[in-house]
């Protein structure tokens, strides 16, 4: 089967203290099958003002140029391309070790922590099952909920992402350190203890399951009782290729639920990438209207929809999105 390959190509041109550094990373199609083209091209030109004193160097960032061009994507990053490609713990590392996240993502993780916390502190959401579909390695998604329900199951495609998981929920030596979420979700909360919110967490979750949202039934061959909530995050852009495979996976994630069932999303507007370390993933561009069409079009309620706007959009070297949102709805009761 052939997969994208991700070509980066780096070089300075150098003239009397002057140097351009140029990044071009892009993503093609393997040479092995024609009539392929380049999916996503990501150039990102930096020129660097070296002025060299006796004893300090000062660098001045003159200006970034960035260009984005998305042609025809027949090399969109799906699943399978994850279970190669993704590393759950650079991910992890890039993303998630502090609570301010990636630095050039300014606010995006402290905004998905405080809507999440937001729904769920006050304990007005609660049920038996919660179910986190795409969770890749972390379990950041459901801290903040999973004092309010019984029995959790986290899930994803690739399995390097769930096995990270499971080495957390067990204790093995070596596996991801959430502490610092952790504890920043206790601050909001006013909870005094992360490591009882951690034993909770450990205590709640049941399974980690293999899923596909592009399959009708996300767990074939599992059918999982139906859940009182639906959370998902960053999962179905990254899942999708289009819209209307979009649309069908967040109907197969609604019939997860029970009716009258919460579902809760966090998602990304306008990007059309991401990257963790030098590997690029693609990301389907979505928009508000894409997003409320779907929801209504299934009869879904949407209580909540907070966005927050990139900020210094041009800086931003690992990803292009334009807002991050946060979304509560409801499935109709029958
Ligand atoms: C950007 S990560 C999001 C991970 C996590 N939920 C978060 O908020 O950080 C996208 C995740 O989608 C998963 N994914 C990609 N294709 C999928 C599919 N067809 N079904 C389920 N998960 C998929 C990837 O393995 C990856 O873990």
């Amino acid at each position: 089967m052939s997969g994208p390959v991700a070509m980066s190509l780096n070089f300075i041109l150098s003239y009397q203290g002057l140097h351009v550094h140029i990044n071009i990373v892009s993503l093609i199609d393997t040479p092995l099958k024609s009539g392929h083209h380049i999916s996503a091209f990501v150039v990102t030109v930096r020129t660097v003002l070296f002025a060299l004193t006796v004893s300090t160097t000062v660098v001045v960032y003159l200006h970034t140029i960035r260009a984005v061009v998305m042609t025809e994507c027949t090399t969109f990053t799906e699943g399978e391309f994850y279970e190669g490609h993704f590393d759950p713990r650079a991910y992890v590392k890039n993303f998630y070790a502090c609570p301010s996240g990636h630095a050039d993502e300014k606010n995006f993780l402290t905004f998905v922590l405080r809507c999440l916390s937001g729904v769920f502190s006050a304990g007005e959401h609660k049920g038996k099952r919660l179910i986190d579909v795409g969770s890749g390695p972390s379990i950041h998604s459901v801290l903040s909920a999973c004092d309010h329900y019984d029995e959790i199951v986290l899930s994803d495609f690739a399995s390097n992402n769930r096995r990270e998981i499971e080495k957390w929920l067990n204790n093995i030596e070596g596996s991801l350190d959430w502490k610092p979420i952790l504890q920043y979700v206790c601050e909001l909360e006013g909870k005094s203890s992360p490591s009882d919110l951690e034993a909770t967490l450990k205590q709640r979750v049941k399974k980690v399951l293999k899923c596909d949202v592009r399959l009708e039934n996300p767990f074939y061959p599992h059918t999982l009782e139906p859940a009182d909530c639906v959370i998902t995050s960053l999962c179905l852009e990254a899942a999708c290729k289009d819209i209307q495979t979009y649309c069908r996976a967040l109907h197969g994630l609604t019939k997860l639920l029970s009716p009258g069932g919460l579902l809760v999303m966090i998602g990304v507007l306008g990007e059309s990438f991401y990257k963790v370390d030098d590997q690029p993933f693609s990301c389907l561009r979505l928009s508000r209207d894409n997003i409320e069409e779907a929801l209504s079009g299934l009869g879904f309620s949407i209580h909540e929809f907070n966005l927050l706007p990139a900020e210094d959009r041009e800086n931003n070297s690992v990803s292009d999105f334009e807002a991050v949102f946060h979304l509560v709805a409801r499935k109709p009761s029958e």
